[in-house]
C-alpha cells in the first residue's frame, strides 16, 4: 500500500483528483471508457470538490454508487444519492450513474445493479474508510467471504454515532438499522483505489490499518491485499502513525 501525507484535506483532495483522474484519462486512452465507483461521506467533499475540474472526458465515464442507506428517501439530507446527484453527477457529463436504490424492490434493485457492475472491471475506486474502519457500509466484523457485489448490511453503534456527530442524523434513533452496501470483495475487484481518509477523527482508524495484518475486524485492513492502492492521509489522520517509516510523505 502506497500512503502519501499531505498538510492539509484540501492539499490531500487535490492531489487525489489528480491521480484519480489520470487513471481514469489512462483507462479511456486504452479501452474508450472509464468505470468509476465512488464513496461519500464528509471524507471525500475536497477529493471530489477537485476531482469535478479535472479534465476528463467524462462522456465516456460510467459511475457506480458505493453504499446506501436502506429506505432512505434520495432528498433526505443524508443520502448519499442526494451527496452524490449534488456533488459529482449534477456536474458532469457522465456517461451514465449507477445509484445504490433503498427504495421499492430492494433485491431486484441491487440484482440490477450488480448485472451492471459485472458487465466489465472496474477501473477506479475512491474507497473512503470510517471511523470505525469499515470500508463503504461493511462494518465491524465484516463479510470478507461472500462474492455477492452488493449486500444489507445492520449498521454497528459507532457507525450509527459517526453519522450523528457529523450531522447527517439528529439522533441516533433517526439512523437507519441497515444499509446497502458494496461489498469488500466487489471493492477488491477495482483495479486501482485511492482511499482518501483525513481529519483528525479518523486518526485512530488509521493506527488500526497499520497495526493489524487482515482482519475483518478491521474492515480497511483488506485494502492492504490490494495490488494497486494509495492511502492520501493528511496531517491530522497520520497523527497517530510513524509518518517517517512510510514510503512516501509530500
Ligand atoms: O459511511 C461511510 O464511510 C465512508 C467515510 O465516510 P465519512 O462520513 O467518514 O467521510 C464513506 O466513504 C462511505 O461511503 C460510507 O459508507
Amino acid at each position: 500500500m502506497d500512503t502519501k501525507v499531505y498538510r492539509t484535506s484540501e492539499e490531500l483532495g487535490a492531489a487525489a483528483a489528480r491521480y484519480a483522474a489520470q487513471i481514469l484519462n489512462e483507462a479511456i486512452a486504452e479501452q474508450g471508457y472509464a468505470r468509476l465507483t465512488l464513496s461519500t461521506g464528509a471524507s471525500q467533499l475536497d477529493t471530489l470538490k477537485a476531482l469535478v475540474q479535472m479534465d476528463v472526458d467524462w462522456r465516456k465515464v460510467e459511475m457506480f454508487h458505493l453504499d446506501e442507506y436502506m429506505n432512505l428517501a434520495s432528498d433526505h439530507p443524508a443520502s448519499f444519492r442526494k451527496y452524490l446527484k449534488e456533488k459529482f453527477t449534477d456536474l458532469l457529463p457522465l456517461a451514465k450513474a449507477h445509484f445504490v436504490n433503498p427504495e421499492g424492490d430492494v433485491a431486484q434493485n441491487i440484482l440490477d445493479l450488480t448485472n451492471e457492475i459485472r458487465k466489465a472491471p472496474i477501473d477506479l475506486g475512491l474507497i473512503g474508510v470510517g471511523e470505525n474502519a469499515h470500508i463503504a457500509f461493511n462494518d465491524p466484523p465484516a463479510d470478507f467471504d461472500t462474492k455477492e457485489a452488493y449486500i444489507v448490511v445492520n449498521l454497528d453503534e459507532a457507525c450509527k454515532q459517526q453519522q450523528v456527530s457529523e450531522g447527517w442524523f439528529k439522533t441516533m434513533e433517526e439512523v437507519p438499522r441497515q444499509a446497502i452496501s458494496m461489498t469488500a470483495h466487489q471493492i477488491m475487484q477495482c483495479k486501482v483505489i485511492v482511499s482518501c481518509v483525513p481529519y483528525a477523527v479518523k486518526a485512530k482508524a488509521i493506527r488500526s490499518l497499520f497495526e493489524h495484518e487482515v482482519t475483518n475486524q478491521v474492515p480497511a485492513t483488506i485494502l492492504k491485499t490490494h495490488p494497486h492502492v494509495t492511502l492520501f492521509l493528511d496531517e491530522a489522520s497520520a497523527s497517530l502513525i510513524d509518518v517517517n517509516s512510510l514510503a512516501t510523505s509530500e
